[in-house]
């Protein structure tokens, strides 16, 4: 018998540039219909370092598949009102499909009031509660790009979940929660059997260990460690903190919740960090870009 494999890697990277040349394919076909490129907004607030590398990576995606953007950067001391209404001229401005306010902002603005300020239409990162909403009714609308990405790449790596245990680590609304609600709704990917854990669950190496997928999102590096793995399940780690480094020019390397050369020898399937779901992310924000371009979800 063949041993099992054990320690595939889900190249979120690799994958994530397969789904940009389709998008920009699609968008070449926008161009010869002679209409308008997708164009995505990015409004960033302060200057926090991580940020701005998030923000240069759509930035940067855009340009790659064809899509215009436009970065619109204001300082720490924006207040909540200036904020929103720098969101109100992106509403308005029928050149922008769609756009996102990149998190976390500054403490005294009130991210709720900032995140449903945004147009539903243009939310193309999901995260305003009438996409949210929608999304739990089965309706058409943005999903969160991160969720959105993870089913994307079970979906094309072909990993089962019908009737098998999922378990989330971590609640939040942005990662947590909305993958929990798609791996346990009805089709592939989905038809899972979700388990949510989060800081108050007790003996969570006990759910951990029954997991055939275990998707971490907790921000703790190395939180993971291979005794909590069943052998033969697929890691799907999303955490990335930045960690100092001396020995990097940049002097920090990044790092994912899970023990990476510890749990690969038992898992199936893994995902690295770098390289994992992070880029999936941006394929996703591209995906939700294209939609609101062609009025797929709230019609045009
Ligand atoms: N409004 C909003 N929407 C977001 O989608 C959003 C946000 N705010 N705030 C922060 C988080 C985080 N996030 C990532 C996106 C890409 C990578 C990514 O491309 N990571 C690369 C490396 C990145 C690097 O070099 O630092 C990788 O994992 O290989 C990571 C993280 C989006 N977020």
């Amino acid at each position: 018998m063949t041993p099992h494999p054990r320690g595939f890697l889900l190249d979120g990277k690799a994958l994530s540039e397969t789904i940009q040349a389709e998008i920009a394919e699609q968008v070449n076909e926008m161009k010869k219909k002679g209409r308008k490129v997708p164009h995505l907004a990015a409004v960033l607030v302060g200057s926090d370092g991580a940020s701005e590398t998030y923000v240069s990576h759509k930035v940067k995606a855009c340009e790659r598949v064809g899509f215009a953007s436009t970065l619109r950067r204001f300082p720490d001391t924006t207040t909540e009102q200036e904020l929103l209404e720098a969101i109100d001229e992106l509403n308005n401005d029928p050149q922008i499909d769609g756009f996102i306010v990149q998190l976390p902002l500054p403490r005294h603005i009130r991210v709720d009031k900032v995140l449903e300020r945004i147009s539903p239409a243009k939310d193309v990162d999901g995260f305003h509660p009438m996409n949210t909403g929608r999304m739990v009714a089965n309706l058409p609308a943005y999903k969160p790009a991160t969720p959105d990405g993870i089913v994307e790449m079970i979906n094309r790596f072909n990993i089962p979940t019908r009737g098998r245990h999922v378990v989330v680590i971590g609640r939040s609304l942005i990662v947590g929660t909305p993958i929990s609600l798609l791996l346990s709704r009805e089709g592939y990917p989905g038809d899972a059997t979700v388990t949510l854990c989060h800081r108050y669950t007790e003996g969570l190496a006990n759910y951990t260990r029954t997991a055939d997928i275990l998707i971490v999102a907790v921000g703790i590096p190395g939180f993971v460690t291979a005794d909590m793995i069943k052998e033969g399940a697929t890691v799907i780690d999303v955490g990335i903190t930045r960690v100092a480094d001396e020995s990097k020019k940049s002097g920090f390397s990044l790092k994912g919740d899970v023990d990476f050369e510890g749990v690969k020898p038992k898992a199936a399937f893994i995902t690295p960090v770098p390289g994992g779901v992070g880029p999936m992310t941006i394929a996703s924000l591209l995906k939700n870009t294209l939609l609101a371009a062609k009025g797929a979800v709230y019609g045009k």
